[in-house]
C-alpha cells in the first residue's frame, strides 16, 4: 500500500524502444518534499524514466501518479504539478531573464499580480536579481542552469524534475547549484527528483535509486546504500606500528591489515570506534584516517563495475543519443 504523503509513484513502468528495453519494471515511490535522485551510467535509463514521468514519453507498460495524477490519463494536471530542468537548455537566448520567466508564466497561466512578486523572488533566489534585464545568451552556463530552475519553479509546482543539473558545470558552480536545490525544499517544500551519474552529486539526496541496464539495483540513503558494503576503513600510522598492531589485537580483538607502513583496519561504525581507540592507545598513535565506503563501493558491488568505466565507456553513445534527442 502506498503511503498518503508519497507525491510520486511508480509501478512496474517499462519502455521499450524497438527491441532495447531502456526501462525495465521499474517500481518506486517518493514522498512529499524528499530530494529523490537516480543515479546510474550514461544508458541506464534515467532520461527516458523521468521523460515518461513528465509525460513526455509514453510507458510501454506499466502506471506512475504524480501528485495523485495518473501520467498516462491526466497529463494536463500532471504537467501543472511539475517543473522541469532538462539537459538540454531550452531558453531563448535574445530575450532576457526577466522576458524568458515572462514568456514561461504565460504558458502556465501565471496570474499577472502573482508573477511580478514571484519572478522577483525566484531571480534572487538564484542570484540573478541584478541581471533580469540582460539578455541571456550573454550569461554563463552556471547562470542559464540557475535561470532555468527559477523558471521550472514559476508555476509553484509540487514536484521539480532535474535532468542532470549540473551536467557540464565547474565543480563551484555545481556545488552552487546544490546549494540552491537544498534552499528550494526548505524555502518551497516542492519535491525534488533528479537524475545524475557524479556519485558525489547523489552524496546531497535523501534517497538514491541506483539504475543499471534500466533496472532499479537498490534503493536507500545514501548512509543506508553505503552500509551495504560493509565496513568503514581506518587508517593508522605509529612510531612503532607493530607494536601498535598487537596493542590493538590484545584490547579490542581486531587484527588489522599491513600495508605501506600503515595499519589499516576494517570495522563498523568507525566515528564511534576512534574515541574507544584513542582513549586506549591514543599516546602510540602518530595520525588516524576514516575512510567511509563510497558511493562508487556501492556500484562496483551490485553491478561489478565502477562506475566512472561505465560512464567512460559510454561516453559516445551519449553524445550520439544527445543529437537524437534534438531531432525527436
Ligand atoms: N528515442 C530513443 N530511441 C531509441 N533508443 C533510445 C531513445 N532514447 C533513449 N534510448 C536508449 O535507451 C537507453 C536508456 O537511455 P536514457 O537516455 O534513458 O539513459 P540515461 O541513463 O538517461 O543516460 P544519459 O545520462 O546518457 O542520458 C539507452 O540505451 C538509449 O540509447
Amino acid at each position: 500500500m502506498n503511503n498518503m504523503e508519497d507525491i510520486i509513484i511508480v509501478e512496474n513502468l517499462w519502455r521499450k524502444f524497438n527491441q532495447l528495453v531502456a526501462v525495465n519494471d521499474i517500481s518506486f515511490t517518493v514522498g512529499k518534499g524528499e530530494i529523490f535522485g537516480f543515479l546510474g551510467p550514461n544508458g541506464a535509463g534515467k532520461s527516458t524514466t523521468i521523460q515518461m514521468l513528465a509525460t513526455l514519453l509514453r510507458p510501454t507498460a506499466g502506471r506512475a501518479l504524480i501528485n495523485g495524477h495518473d501520467i498516462i490519463r491526466e497529463q494536463y494536471a500532471v504537467r501543472r504539478s511539475i517543473g522541469m530542468v532538462f539537459q538540454d537548455p531550452t531558453l531563448d537566448g535574445n530575450l532576457t531573464a526577466l522576458e524568458n520567466l515572462d514568456f514561461h508564466a504565460r504558458l502556465y497561466d501565471v496570474d499577472k499580480k502573482v508573477l511580478a512578486g514571484r519572478r522577483g523572488e525566484l531571480l534572487q533566489m538564484v542570484e540573478l536579481a541584478d541581471r533580469g534585464r540582460d539578455r541571456v545568451k550573454f550569461f554563463s552556463g552556471g547562470m542559464k542552469r540557475r535561470l532555468e530552475i527559477a523558471r521550472g519553479l514559476l508555476h509553484h509546482p509540487a514536484v521539480l524534475f532535474l535532468d542532470e543539473p549540473t551536467v557540464g558545470l565547474d565543480p563551484q558552480t555545481r556545488s552552487h547549484i546544490w546549494t540552491y536545490i537544498r534552499d528550494l525544499r526548505q524555502k518551497e517544500g516542492v519535491t525534488i527528483f533528479l537524475t545524475t551519474h557524479y556519485m558525489d552529486e547523489a552524496e546531497n539526496c535523501d534517497r538514491i535509486a541506483i539504475i543499471d541496464h534500466g533496472q532499479i539495483v537498490a534503493l536507500d540513503t545514501p548512509s543506508g546504500l553505503k552500509q551495504m558494503v560493509g565496513r568503514d576503513v581506518i587508517n593508522l600510522t605509529a612510531k612503532n606500528i607493530d607494536q601498535l598492531t598487537r596493542d590493538i589485537e590484545e584490547r579490542f580483538g581486531i587484527r588489522g591489515n599491513r600495508f605501506d607502513g600503515e595499519l589499516q583496519l576494517e570495522i563498523e561504525q568507525g566515528d564511534h570506534f576512534i574515541p574507544r581507540l584513542l582513549s586506549a592507545v591514543g599516546d602510540a598513535v602518530e595520525s588516524v584516517n576514516l575512510h567511509k565506503p563510497t558511493l562508487d563501493d556501492v556500484f562496483l558491488k551490485l553491478t561489478g563495475r565502477a562506475i566512472r568505466a561505465a560512464n567512460a565507456g559510454a561516453a559516445d553513445a551519449m553524445r550520439a543519443m544527445m543529437k537524437r534527442r534534438g531531432r525527436r
